[in-house]
Formats: structure tokens, sequence, C-alpha cells
């Protein structure tokens, strides 16, 4: 039988219901002045934030690092982040190998810097996060997933 790649799914209620675990730990890290989002896939998790902790100024850093084959790339900085950073909180969706969340780390030293999820070689440098996966496991958020049938691990016996 061939070795199914491992995956971790993420529904809409599970990335908010983490989203607001972050947001409790989050409680004793600030007061934050402001949320920058590292696009695109900081930009929910920092709404539910923002919400939470009732943050209003809400900036961004524009990066692409992943092409659409989920192949990584040269990073691309499409906009860059604020100068000032102290009391500043980054939001991202996850941390993977740790080149995005390095750059950005660059661009606003003094910022604390969250994440939902984490994989082993970048989770040191972020500061608070929800759930580590393994470093062979692809996360699915729930913006890139659609309901489907899927076939059983076991098929065609009685065939
Ligand atoms: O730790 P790394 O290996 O750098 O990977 C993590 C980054 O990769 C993904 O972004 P991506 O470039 O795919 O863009 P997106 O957020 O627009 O989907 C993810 O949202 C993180 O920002
Ligand atoms: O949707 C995603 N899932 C991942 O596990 C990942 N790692 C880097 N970039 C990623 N994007
Ligand atoms: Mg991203």
């Amino acid at each position: 039988m061939s070795e199914q790649p491992k995956t971790f799914p993420v529904s809409w209620e599970q990335l908010h219901r983490d989203a607001k675990a972050l947001s409790w730990r989050l409680m004793n890290e600030g007061p934050f002045e402001g949320i920058l989002a590292v696009t695109r896939g900081g930009l929910v998790p920092a709404a539910i934030i923002a919400r939470e902790l009732d943050i209003r100024l809400i900036d961004t850093v524009c990066i692409v690092s992943y092409s659409s084959d989920n192949k990584q790339g040269e990073l691309k900085v499409l906009k860059d982040a604020p100068k000032e950073s102290k009391g500043w909180l980054i939001v991202d969706d996850l941390v993977d190998t740790g080149k995005t969340a390095r750059a950005v780390r660059e661009m606003m030293p003094d910022a604390h810097f969250a994440t939902l999820y984490a994989k082993p070689a970048g989770r040191d440098i972020v500061d608070s996060f929800i759930t580590e996966v393994s470093q062979d496991t692809w996360i699915y958020f729930p913006w890139d997933l659609a309901l489907q049938t899927v076939p059983p691990l076991v098929q065609g016996k009685y065939d």
C-alpha cells in the first residue's frame, strides 16, 4: 500500500477556535499598538484576533513565498512593513521553514510574532503559536478546501 501524504486539514470552525485560543494567549503579551498581517494567510487570523483584542489599527506586509504548486521560491516583498515595530503584533497563519517569518522579523525586530500553526524548522522564530505539526505535514486551510467525496483506504475487494 502506498504511503499516504500527511495532511492537516483545518475547518472554518477549527480555525476560528484556534484563532480565539491564540487571542487568549496574546492577552498576556499586549496591549498592542496594531496588527501587521502577513498576506495573504495572516489576513483571516488577524481579523479574528483584532476582533477579540479590540485592535483597530491594521497594516499588511505583502509577501509571496510559495507558488501555486506549493513549491517555495525566492521571497518577493510586494509591500513593506511599517517602520515602527515596538508594541506591534505580527500575525501569520503558519510558520514552516521560517523563511517568511525571518524576513518579516528583520523588518519588525521589536514586534511580537504569532501564528496559529508551526512546524519544527520555524517554531523558534515565532513568539506564540497554538498547534505544532510535523515538518512533513501539509496544512490545508479552509479557504483552500471544498467538500468532496474521498475514496476509502481499501476498496475493490468484492469487485
Ligand atoms: O515558513 P515558510 O516556509 O516561509 O512558509 C510560511 C509562509 O508560507 C505561506 O505563505 P505563501 O507564501 O504560500 O502565501 P499566502 O500567504 O499568500 O498563501 C504561509 O502563509 C506563510 O506565510
Ligand atoms: O497552505 C499551506 N500549508 C502549509 O503547510 C504550508 N507551508 C508553507 N506554506 C504553506 N501553505
Ligand atoms: Mg503567507
